[in-house]
């Protein structure tokens, strides 16, 4: 029989909820957060033998986050590092690890046409995230957003496609193009002002999905990232996944009136799933900045 031995690994906490709340004067800022916090490294005794010497306690990953948010998190992709630094620094046998975050965005509630200084609202289900990856000597930065809600009520068309004896797909030159964009870009340095650049490549990618007329939403995404990519010389490559939220004209002679594109059944499912990534054709090796980030092809 063939010997059997323990393959990749990591551990840590998952999903710790961490809410920072900046209050040294009556203007209060909100920082709203999920981290986990996955460590790599000489782990094989816990494994092999339930030998703990080299666990760091994933309760203990957990209390360093909300110890290091003391000072404030600041960009989600400094406060990731900060915590990589910290675990391959502490402990000779961490060799490497991986630190996601995922931020929420709260807006003040305007009162009297000023924004609260100290009430907020969560304005959407956008997020922004980042994954640090550390191995040894290298960190790779995958940063995104998830959730970006978009829709165009004209400017789209889907014409030309293989008839063959299952389609029933009408082709269109107006219809409407919506989506909920899921993008990740890989940074080639770590040496970014990460917030301004996050601001940046969401509004390229906003004004490029308002401004292309669009023959597929593939050439949308295709558009949105090239033009992320063409600003952004330290972006290597961006994923991309793009539900099509089909939005379906309604019937509704039955009640004797016409319907001049103008009212539409918004369907959840099932939905077209678009997704690629946008590279540059001489990046260097990826490494391993992508290993456990689901849901990009
Ligand atoms: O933009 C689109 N891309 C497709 O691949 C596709 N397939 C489909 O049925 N509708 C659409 N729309």
């Amino acid at each position: 029989m063939s010997k059997i031995v323990l393959g990749q690994n990591q551990y840590g906490k998952a999903e710790v909820r961490l809410v920072k709340i900046t209050r040294d004067t009556k203007r209060h800022e909100i920082e709203d957060v999920t981290v986990t916090s996955q460590l790599r490294g000489d782990l094989d005794a816990v494994h092999t033998d339930g030998d703990n010497a080299h666990v760091v306690a994933t309760d203990t990953q957990k209390n360093t986050v909300y110890a290091f948010a003391r000072d404030g998190v600041g960009s989600i992709e400094t406060f990731a590092m900060r915590l990589g630094q910290h675990f391959t620094g502490e402990f000779g046998w961490i060799t490497g690890g991986r630190w996601e975050i995922e931020q929420y965005s709260w807006a003040r509630i305007p009162v009297d046409g000023e924004g609260h200084d100290h009430s907020f609202v969560r304005s959407s289900d956008e997020r922004r995230n980042t994954v640090v990856t550390i191995d040894g000597d290298r960190t790779w930065i995958v940063s995104g957003l998830s959730n970006m809600v978009v829709l165009k009520s004209t400017g789209s068309e889907f014409r030309g496609y293989p008839k063959d004896k299952y389609t029933t797909l009408q082709e269109t030159s107006d219809r409407i193009l919506a989506t909920s964009v899921s993008a990740r870009w890989r940074y080639l340095t770590t040496d970014v002002d990460f917030d301004k650049t996050f601001e940046n490549v969401r509004a390229i990618m906003l004004e490029a999905f308002a401004t292309t007329h669009s023959l597929a939403l593939q050439q949308s995404l295709f558009q949105m990232g090239s033009a992320v990519l063409e600003a952004h010389p330290e972006i290597a490559e961006m994923k991309f996944s793009m539900p099509n939220k089909h939005h379906f004209l309604v019937d509704l002679e039955p009640f004797g009136l016409d319907n001049p594109g103008e009212v539409f059944f918004a369907a959840d499912r099932p939905y077209g799933l678009i997704e690629a990534t946008v590279e540059r054709e001489d990046a260097p090796d990826a490494g391993r900045a992508w290993d456990s980030v689901p849901g990009f092809c």
